[in-house]
C-alpha cells in the first residue's frame, strides 16, 4: 500500500482562484487588500517564505508592501518598522517573518502589531481570543493544516491527533484550532521531553509531525491508515528540504503530505485567507 498524498499546491490553488474573486469584489467596494511583511536578516529560508507570499500575493490581486532589514537591526529599529506598518493605510494587514536574529524580543515585536492588522494570528490578543473560542485571525500553518485535512475528506471528529513540537507557529497553536467543537479532535501534545514518543504515535489516527528532527517518524511508529503531515523543515548540505517523516511511513499511512508541496503552500494560503477576511470586515464597516 502506498499512502495517497495531501496535495498542498492543488488545495492552495483552489483556496487562491476562490480568494482572486473575492479581492476582486472588494476592489469594486474601493478597498485594496496589502499585505505588509517585516523581514529580518539574511536567512534564505525565510527569504524563500516572504517571496512566495508576495508571489501569491501577485496571482490573486493583493497589494505588496516589503520591508527589509539587516540582520544588524536593533529592537528599536525593527519596532519603528512595525509602528509605520501600523499607521500605514495601505497595509491592511502584515506579519513579522520568524524567527528573528538572535538577541531581539520577538514577543515584544509581536506585542506592538495593530492586532487588527495581524495577518498571522500570532499576536497575544489574537492568541487570547482563539483560547477564549472568540473570532480571531487563525495562525496559519495550523489553519494550512486543518482545511488540506478537510480538502481531502480526512476525518478529524473524534480523531486522536498526536502532534509533534511546541513551537509557536504550529506546535503550541495546533492543539487549540483541532480541540474547537469545529473540529472535535483529541489531542496529545509531545515534544523533546515527552518519554515514550513511538507509544504515543502508534495510537495516533492523524499525526502532525513539527518537530525539526529529519526523518524522526518511522514507519514502525505509525499506525496503519493514519494520517501523517509533515511540517518539520531540516536542511542538507545543498539545502534540500529534509521533512519529519521518514519516507517508508507512505507504505503505512493512509495518507501523506509531502514536504516540500504539502503544508508550505497551504500556510502561504491560509495568509492571504486572513488578509482578505480583514479587508471584508474593513469593507462591511465603510
Ligand atoms: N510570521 C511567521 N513566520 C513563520 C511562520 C509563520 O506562519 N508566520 N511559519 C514558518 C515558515 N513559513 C511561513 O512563513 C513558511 C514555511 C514554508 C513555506 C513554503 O511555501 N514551503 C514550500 C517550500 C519552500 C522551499 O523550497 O524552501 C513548500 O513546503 O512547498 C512557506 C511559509 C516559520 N516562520
Amino acid at each position: 500500500m502506498s499512502a495517497q498524498i495531501l496535495d498542498g499546491k492543488a488545495t492552495a490553488a483552489a483556496i487562491k482562484s476562490d480568494l482572486t474573486a473575492r479581492v476582486a469584489a472588494l476592489k469594486e467596494q474601493g478597498v485594496t487588500p496589502g499585505l505588509g511583511t517585516v523581514l529580518v536578516g539574511d536567512d534564505p529560508a525565510s527569504q524563500k517564505y516572504v517571496a512566495g507570499k508576495h508571489r501569491d500575493c501577485a496571482q490573486v490581486g493583493i497589494a505588496s508592501i516589503q520591508r527589509e532589514l539587516p540582520a544588524t537591526a536593533t529592537q528599536e529599529e525593527i519596532e519603528a518598522v512595525v509602528r509605520e506598518l501600523n499607521e500605514d493605510p495601505a497595509c491592511t494587514g502584515y506579519i513579522v517573518q520568524l524567527p528573528l536574529p538572535k538577541g531581539i524580543d520577538e514577543n515584544r515585536v509581536l506585542e506592538l502589531m495593530d492586532p487588527a492588522k495581524d495577518a498571522d494570528g500570532l499576536h497575544p490578543t489574537n492568541l487570547g481570543r482563539l483560547v477564549l473560542n472568540e473570532p480571531a485571525p487563525l495562525p496559519c500553518t495550523p489553519n494550512g493544516v486543518i482545511s488540506l485535512l478537510r480538502a481531502h475528506g480526512v476525518e478529524i471528529n473524534g480523531a486522536e491527533v498526536v502532534v509533534v513540537g511546541r513551537g509557536v507557529t504550529i506546535g503550541r497553536t495546533m492543539p487549540l484550532l483541532l480541540t474547537r467543537r469545529s473540529e472535535n479532535a483529541t489531542v496529545t501534545q509531545c515534544h523533546t521531553g515527552t518519554q515514550d514518543l513511538s507509544a504515543h504515535l502508534r495510537n495516533a489516527d492523524i499525526i502532525v509531525a513539527a518537530a525539526g528532527v529529519p526523518h524522526l517518524i518511522k514507519a514502525e511508529d505509525v499506525k496503519p491508515g493514519a494520517a501523517v503531515l509533515d511540517v518539520g523543515v531540516s536542511r542538507n548540505a545543498e539545502g534540500k528540504i529534509l521533512g519529519d517523516v521518514d519516507p517508508d511511513v507512505a507504505e503505512v499511512a493512509a495518507w501523506i503530505s509531502p514536504n516540500p508541496g504539502g503544508v508550505g503552500p497551504m500556510t502561504r494560503a491560509l495568509l492571504l485567507v486572513n488578509v482578505v477576511e480583514a479587508a471584508e470586515r474593513a469593507a462591511a464597516a465603510l
